[in-house]
């Protein structure tokens, strides 16, 4: 049986209209990575008229039908505020109505043990949502390198970047069957803190933290994971992406059956 999966969808205003979207290559590597059927989940309703209320989602109504969540990357920042520092860069993408779906529906699914899966911003969120904080520009700080991706084409865009340790024991040197593996890089915010509760499962070379578990999640055999790199992109074609979203959707098909039975 293929699972529900459901994927949390930036709110973008273009010209006159807002937009609740996600881009195809996550949904795709969700399908098919997965073998999932795929939902995008919109955010927070604000901006259909100033005049109305805003409408906030039930993260619990919505994992009462979901077997697992996928948090994706997007060119905004978790808003600073969320883990208590002033906003340092004014021009950058907030995005607080995605802000409010993700980070109640991840408090949510790691409740309730539910298969959780985040991305680059989704990583980042994860983070911000358990009380764990972040570098606004990684490239800014002594003794970082630049995570940023190189101008081009999307080919030298998600191209391969930096290599990343794998820490031993972890679920991904698990899935990966070896220590290192090289992972491309398309971001300027970046772990700080960690928070309580996640275990560190990668570091890039200057030491930036570049995947975690949730530790509970582990304990239960439940799958909790997020990695800062972009292991969407071309999923069928990098082993450890392939094993990561396999074992994801895995994980959703038995937390479906269990709730099926
Ligand atoms: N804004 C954050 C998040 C970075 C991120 O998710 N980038 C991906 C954008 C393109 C894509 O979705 O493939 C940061 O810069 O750290």
């Amino acid at each position: 049986m293929r699972p529900v999966i459901g994927v949390v969808a930036d709110v973008k205003p273009s010209r006159k209209y807002v937009w609740h979207k996600v881009q195809e290559k996550y949904l795709y590597a969700v399908a098919r990575g997965a073998d999932a059927e795929v939902v995008i989940l919109p955010g927070r309703l604000s901006a259909v008229d100033a005049e109305e209320r805003a409408i906030s989602p039930d993260p619990d109504r919505l994992l009462a039908f979901l077997d697992g969540v996928f948090l994706p990357g997007s060119p905004s920042n978790v808003d600073p505020a969320i883990y208590g520092d002033e906003r340092t860069f004014a021009d950058e993408l907030l995005d607080r109505n995605r802000d409010d779906l993700s980070l109640p529906l991840v408090r949510a699914a790691v409740e309730r043990g539910l298969p959780l899966f985040g991305v680059c911003r989704g990583f980042q969120e994860i983070n911000a949502a358990l009380g764990g904080t972040l570098h606004q520009h990684v490239q800014d700080i002594d003794g970082f390198g630049d995570h940023r991706e190189p101008d081009g084409d999307v080919e030298t865009q998600y191209g391969l970047a930096h290599e990343v340790e794998l820490v031993e024991g972890g679920v991904l040197h698990g899935l990966a069957g070896a220590g290192r593996v090289s992972v491309n890089s398309l971001h300027s915010q970046g772990i700080d803190r960690l928070a309580p509760g996640l275990v560190a499962e990668a570091y890039a070379p200057d030491g930036l933290i570049e995947a975690f578990h949730v530790a509970a999640a582990r304990e239960q055999g439940a799958f909790a994971i997020a990695v800062q790199w972009h292991p969407e992109w071309r999923v069928w074609a990098d082993p450890l992406s392939t094993a990561l979203f396999r074992a994801f959707g895995d994980a959703a098909r038995g937390y479906a059956a269990a709730r099926s039975r």
